[in-house]
């Protein structure tokens, strides 16, 4: 068969036209590399197809679940779930972790161990986002560490999961968390009648689930029966207000990532009175936490807080000595 002759002319118009097609290609992907803000490991063509995460609708907990982009990648079950504690500062390390670009995190809390665990995997991977290789999906539900069934549940989906833990200071924490309820509800009893069974003999009412959440020790013996303590990171609540960086360099390090996430992702918002981000995920905007977040406590009658603190000690001790860590509650 004879082959189409090709005219002189179109010949010459070939190379040089190959040539433009190749060096556009070249550009195109070398500036992905290079020019994206905060690339990192996933290669070139990776960090084409990476798209902002977008944001729980109300960040704190929002109602509804974001599921994710149409692009590629696959939904995927957790590596990698933030399990507390309520109030410890887990959106503060959920919101500065999604900055790496190997980490993508549902920002809705899915609740899925304690809440929906009838709805079964396939619902709860359906709620990740898409990930693509190497990527670490994540999720946050502070309840979990406190949840009796969790461990268990948590076990029978990856023995390999990595848990991690925000501590704060139980006093401070249950403060917070009676002022997070007060906003709801400003019909609430007091702080000091919840805390006590007994005003006189200053005996604690520890079946307020406000106390219970704060004694750490017992709650960290329940997941230590189904997970041992190399694949649980506590990170200080405190720190993370104080030094963000460096509690986002330990959990990079727990997490097999390399350390993109520094100083120079922060900034201290005065007004806010707490770290913030020079910019968030996505954006180039500077992005601090919501109101609901370092919210104002009210003041609380020092006899009762040396009360808790009383209380909380021993319990504190034996979380430090579990831990192999100690947290400078006093
Ligand atoms: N950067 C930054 N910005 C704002 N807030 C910060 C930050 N880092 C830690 N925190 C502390 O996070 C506390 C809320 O904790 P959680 O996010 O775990 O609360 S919740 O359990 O999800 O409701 C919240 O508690 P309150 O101060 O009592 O509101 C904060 O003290």
């Amino acid at each position: 068969m004879d082959a189409t002759p090709v005219s002189p002319l179109r010949r010459r118009l070939l190379l040089p036209v190959c040539t433009m097609l190749f060096l556009c290609l070249y550009m195109f992907y070398s500036c992905s590399g290079s020019c994206a803000p905060l690339s990192s490991s996933p290669g070139p063509l990776s960090q084409l197809l990476l798209r902002p995460q977008p944001r729980a609708p109300a960040e704190e907990g929002g109602s509804s679940i974001s599921t994710f982009y149409n692009g590629s990648g696959s939904k995927k079950l957790p590596q990698a779930i933030i399990i507390g504690v309520k109030k410890g500062g887990t959106r503060a390390l959920l919101e500065f972790l999604r900055v790496h670009p190997d980490i993508r995190a549902v920002g809705a809390e899915p609740h899925f161990f304690d809440r929906n665990y009838d709805k079964g995997l396939d619902w709860y991977r359906e709620l990740m986002p898409r990930t693509l290789e190497g990527q670490i999906t994540m999720e946050k539900t502070p309840s979990y560490f406190v949840t009796k069934e969790a461990p268990a549940r948590v076990s029978a989906m990856s023995r390999d999961a990595k848990l991690i833990v925000v501590v704060r200071d139980p006093v401070t924490r249950v403060i917070s968390d009676y002022t997070q309820t007060l906003s709801k509800r400003p019909d609430i009893p007091t702080f000091e009648s919840l805390t006590f069974k007994n005003r006189t003999t200053g005996l604690i009412d520890t079946s307020w689930s406000a106390i219970q959440i704060g004694i750490y020790a017992k709650h960290l013996e329940n997941w230590l029966q189904y997970f041992p303590m190399s694949q649980i990171l506590f990170v200080s609540g405190e720190r993370l207000i104080t030094d963000p960086a460096g509690e986002l360099g330990r959990v990079q390090d727990f997490l097999g990532l390399k350390r993109i996430i520094t100083d120079k992702h922060f900034y201290f918002n005065k007004t806010k009175g707490f770290p913030c981000l020079k910019k968030a995920e996505g954006s180039s905007k500077p992005h601090c936490l919501g109101k609901t977040k370092g919210r104002t406590h009210p003041n609380m009658n020092p006899e009762v807080v040396q009360r808790l603190r009383e209380f909380y000690r021993p319990f504190n001790m034996k979380f430090y000595q579990m831990t192999g860590h100690d947290f400078g509650w006093d």
